[in-house]
């Protein structure tokens, strides 16, 4: 297959992917974020992390609304993407909390409104929670194909990388698939966390 076609094939099982979480109802979103909570936070990837990065959910993506919740219970730092306005296709995370002042990025989604907010260090972070298309039992993601989070992590894998933060996917269980294509920029997660079971690759 040439790069163009498995370009191409990639773009199309996004489609199919993004098509299957779209369709799931508000109860089976409901149940889903709910079972997704009672799988991750017992993780110790979970436990032992203060300082958490989560999402707000997009385009039917799994809601870890209960997950922060949660994490702001027990007194965790929560974190949000923004888009960085200074680097385009990258992210830059900055703080959340019950009483943040947010903004619409140019997606929808609404994120912390720089004005008013500094990003922290993405290395600071001890926990990513990504949002994703599509996964396999490796572990491997489907983003949303931008590259956002590729590339503000890429830093993981560099030679001389002494703290990182932990990455973890959040799926729904009908966003697996048998084996999904890999480029050479994917950044590896250490775990997949859906709304059925806890997949990890080490
Ligand atoms: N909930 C959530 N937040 C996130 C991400 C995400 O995937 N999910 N991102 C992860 O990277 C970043 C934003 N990236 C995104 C990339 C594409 C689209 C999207 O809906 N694309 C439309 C085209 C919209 C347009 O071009 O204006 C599409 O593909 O249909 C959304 C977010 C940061 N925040
Ligand atoms: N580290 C990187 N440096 C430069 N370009 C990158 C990097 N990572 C990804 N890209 C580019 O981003 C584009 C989208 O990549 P891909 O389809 O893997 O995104 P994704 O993982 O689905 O998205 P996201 O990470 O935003 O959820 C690709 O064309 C790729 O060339």
């Amino acid at each position: 297959m040439t790069p163009q076609q498995q370009l191409l094939q990639k773009k199309q099982l996004r489609q199919i992917l993004r098509e299957r979480r779209r369709r799931l109802s508000v109860s089976e979103q409901h149940h889903a974020s709910h079972r997704l909570k009672k799988i991750l936070c017992r993780q110790h990837c979970y436990l032992k992390s203060e300082r958490i990065a989560l999402y707000l959910t997009n385009d039917g993506e799994i809601d870890p609304k209960e997950i922060t919740q949660r994490a702001w219970q027990q007194g965790k730092q929560c974190f949000l993407p923004v888009l960085n306005p200074l680097k385009p296709g990258w992210l830059q995370f900055l703080p959340w909390t019950p009483t943040t002042r947010m903004k619409k990025n140019r997606f929808g989604i609404p994120e912390p409104d720089a004005r008013f907010y500094q990003p922290v260090p993405v290395w600071s972070l001890d926990l990513v929670l990504l949002p994703l298309t599509g996964f396999d039992r490796k572990s491997h993601r489907m983003g949303m194909g931008g590259g956002f989070y590729d590339r503000t992590f890429t830093f993981i894998n560099t030679p001389g990388c002494i703290r990182a933060p932990q990455l973890i996917g959040l799926a729904h269980e009908c966003q697996r698939v048998d084996h999904l294509p890999i480029n050479s920029w994917d950044i590896p997660l250490s775990g997949i966390a859906s709304d059925r079971q806890f997949y990890t690759t080490r």
